[in-house]
């Protein structure tokens, strides 16, 4: 393995990955380094990718950036949870939302409570004991002071890129337009030793940042890394993707409405909604998946609808030379859970970690693929539950979802909740014990039994316990704002 000083970064594509990664780079690292971006106007990005999750906090908190800043520049709005509507049975919905729910003993999880309160006709949605989910229901939003960051963005994605564009520049990278014609090897140790361009110029490196999207040119396309495809666990391999005017305020949270043969998403903007549609081209052709996205959207097209394929899975390794892949170029799983960007941010977090800066050896590669892998199939376990924990047999899709067989990590956790009521989160996982429990009741699974050291609490005591929960959220939602008024007075968009 090389162990020469790594000098000269090269990022290759300028989406969301790109921009992220020279964000960071630039600013928390980039002092000793030289930092060129390389993107073609031509190409442009993928375009989509404008729901997040909370980790983006962190993301920002490291930049130094502040939340109103980043939200007006990028039209953003808060989201805390998406809604699942038709997912368990067409006509029922449930959200999935970024709080905690209830209060946890040392012995067990809230569920456990809550389901013994079920039997003893305590009868309210579990969403009642959880401050972000009622919020979300009442469209009210607010910073709290106390307020761990449980809520996070519906952003412009191109917008964003640009936002962490001249972030980046501000921080010295240096920013070449231009398409990639070639990716020059080494002969000696098969490592990249530059980019060439269609334009004649070579731009040399000795650490390379893939992020050239789908397209993966120098992970896969120089360096054939290889690829693990899931479409057999996650079958949907297209999407369509517009946008269209704003019809209202905007809500608090996505909405993932599923149908026949995929699911659709409406991702509310300040002024404008995104919306798409992710379907299964097995049972809907694409003339089919335009008619039924454009039936169920709202407002005025602002654009045409744009197809884009893709196939589920993951890049074999992540990091494979002096080449590390970042975003859609690492894999991709489908964005129901709008998990993508997250993973751009912990990839380049692993690298500032790992990062090799007196020379690329073996055992960091190594850590940060098994770290990288272990982080995609976790997610992949959780996405497949929606699909295939379902009461849905309306359609060839559905059918198929139901009964596919699953990896055995999911098929455990499925089956410890059943019998059990036990969630567990491992430390490396992104989705806590919270978020398995909405989506599985939400799903229609339901434990066998609750743990017997809730007994311990009499049924008044219990009563009292749980309705202490439920007064507290509610006291707090009612004294939070509407969100579009909070959203007018903290962090207005410059196209509003
Ligand atoms: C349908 C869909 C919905 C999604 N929704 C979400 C979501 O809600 N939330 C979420 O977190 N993620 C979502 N994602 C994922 C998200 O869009 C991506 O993770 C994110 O946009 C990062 O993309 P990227 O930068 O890797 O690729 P891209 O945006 O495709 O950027 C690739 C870059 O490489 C450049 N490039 C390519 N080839 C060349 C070449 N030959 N020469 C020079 N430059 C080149 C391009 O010009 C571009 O700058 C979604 C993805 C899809 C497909």
């Amino acid at each position: 393995m090389e162990s020469e000083k790594i000098r000269r970064v090269v990022i290759a594509g300028g989406g969301t990955a790109g921009w992220m990664t020279a964000a960071a780079l630039g600013k928390l690292i980039g002092k000793n380094l030289e930092i060129t971006l390389v993107e073609s106007d031509a190409i442009g990005t993928v375009g989509v990718g404008e729901a997040t999750i909370p980790t983006l906090h962190v993301f920002h908190q490291l930049l130094g950036l502040k939340e109103s800043e980043v939200m007006a520049a990028t039209n953003a709005t808060f989201k805390l949870g998406i809604n699942f509507e038709n997912w368990r049975v067409p006509g029922e919905d449930y959200l999935h939302s970024f709080g905690f729910l209830g209060k946890d003993c040392w012995a067990c999880g809230f569920q456990h409570f809550w389901l013994k309160g079920l039997q003893r006709g305590i009868d309210y949605q579990i969403g009642d004991y959880c401050r972000e989910h009622l919020a979300a229901r009442e469209q009210r939003f607010a910073v709290l002071p106390d307020q761990d960051r449980n809520h996070a963005y519906h952003l412009d994605a191109t917008l964003y890129a640009k936002f962490l564009r001249k972030f980046a520049e501000s921080h010295g990278v240096r920013r070449v337009e231009g398409k990639i014609g070639n990716v020059k090897l080494s002969p000696s140790n098969g490592f990249i030793e530059a980019l060439q361009l269609d334009s004649g110029m070579t731009i040399e490196g000795d650490l390379f940042i893939d992020c050239t999207g789908f397209r993966s040119l120098l992970i896969e396309g120089a360096l054939h890394t290889g690829y693990d495809d899931w479409t057999h666990w996650l079958p949907c391999d297209r999407a369509m993707a517009v946008q269209t005017e704003s019809t209202g305020s905007p809500v608090p949270f996505t909405r993932a409405i599923a149908h026949e043969s995929g699911w659709q998403w409406r991702i509310p903007l300040q002024t404008r909604v995104g919306n798409g549609l992710v379907y299964c081209s097995r049972y809907l052709d694409d003339e089919g998946a335009r008619e039924l996205l454009l039936e169920n959207i709202e407002g005025e097209l602002l654009n045409e609808p744009r197809i884009i394929p893709f196939r589920t899975g993951t890049r074999r390794k992540h990091w494979n030379k002096n080449c590390v892949a970042v975003g859609l170029s690492s894999g991709f799983i489908e964005p129901m859970e709008s998990t993508s960007i997250h993973l751009i941010q912990r990839n380049i977090v692993r690298l500032m970690q790992l990062f090799p800066s007196s020379g690329i050896v073996q055992p960091d590669i190594d850590e940060y693929n098994s770290q990288a892998m272990e982080e995609m199939e976790h997610i992949r376990d959780f996405i497949i539950l929606h699909y295939h924990v379902t009461e849905r047999t309306d359609s060839k899709f559905w059918r198929y979802c139901r009964s596919m067989q699953i990896p055995d990590s999911l098929a455990h956790r499925i089956q410890m909740f059943k019998e059990s009521g036990v969630i567990f989160k491992l430390p490396q996982e992104l989705f806590g014990e919270s978020s398995w429990m909405q989506v599985m009741f939400g799903q229609g699974l339901m434990p066998q039994r609750y743990h017997p050291i809730v007994d311990l609490m009499g049924d008044e005591e219990l009563a009292t316990f749980l309705g202490n929960i439920r007064r507290n959220v509610r006291h707090q939602v009612e004294n939070m704002p509407d969100h579009r008024q909070f959203i007018d007075h903290y962090c207005k968009s410059k196209l509003a």
